[in-house]
């Protein structure tokens, strides 16, 4: 059964609502985007979490904006920009928050740098932004999922990109993905959760196969 993080979330009756469904993360975005939320809003939005665990969403963030955000007792940061292995573990110590690297993939060469990351707790593993994108992630795009046939993970990840209720068990059965993460997959208006797709979204990936 694969995991379920539910990224992008604003509102904490939505917040509510993926954690009782079974969502095991719910992420914030602190970063650029439709789906950004503020520290104070996110103060609250933890109050909703329920049994999942929060995840702060940040973008090559500095020293002072990591702090302020680790200071509302996130336990996970996910770093979504252009952090460097030593940046990364630089923002680990300075936490006190386990790390997740973003990582874009659209050719089997970008898994190089993985190993480069040594510090790190966990990677996602997302389509790079399209030409042009202005905008970190969360763009609803998918890369090659084949590109992943006979990589072996060095750490824990998930599976990140263009996922949807429809394809998500596709997904987990083609790359054996032991998490999956989803925001624009599951949103009807672009930044906005829609019930019906995140209780579908986190059914059809708990009810998945891995191979
Ligand atoms: O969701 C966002 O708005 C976002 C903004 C900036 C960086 C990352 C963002 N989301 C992450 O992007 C991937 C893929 O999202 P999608 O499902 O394809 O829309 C996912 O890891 C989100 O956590």
């Amino acid at each position: 059964m694969a995991k379920v993080k539910i990224c992008g979330l604003k509102d904490p009756d939505m917040v509510a609502f993926a954690a009782r469904e079974g969502a095991d993360w719910v992420g914030f975005v602190f970063a650029p985007s439709v789906r950004q939320v503020t520290l104070a809003a996110a103060e609250t939005l933890l109050l909703s979490v329920g049994k999942a665990t929060p995840v702060a969403l940040m973008v090559d963030p500095s020293d002072a904006e990591a702090q302020a955000v680790a200071a509302l007792g996130f336990p996970i940061l996910q770093l979504h920009g252009q952090e460097t292995p030593a940046r990364a573990a630089e923002l680990k110590s300075l936490t006190g928050c386990a790390i997740w690297k973003a990582i874009g993939v659209q050719t089997r060469d970008n898994l190089g740098q993985i190993g480069t990351f040594p510090d790190i707790d966990g990677l996602l593993l997302d389509a790079k932004p399209p030409e042009g994108a202005t905008i970190a992630g969360g763009h609803g795009a998918a890369f090659d999922w084949s590109i992943l046939k006979g990589w072996t993970a060095p750490k824990p990840w998930l599976l990140a990109g263009g996922l949807t209720p429809e394809n998500v068990a596709e997904a987990i059965a083609a790359t054996g993905a032991p998490g999956v993460d989803v925001s624009s997959g599951v949103e009807r208006i672009r930044g906005l959760k829609d019930r019906e797709l995140v209780r579908a979204f986190i059914r059809a990936a708990k009810a998945s196969e891995q191979p």
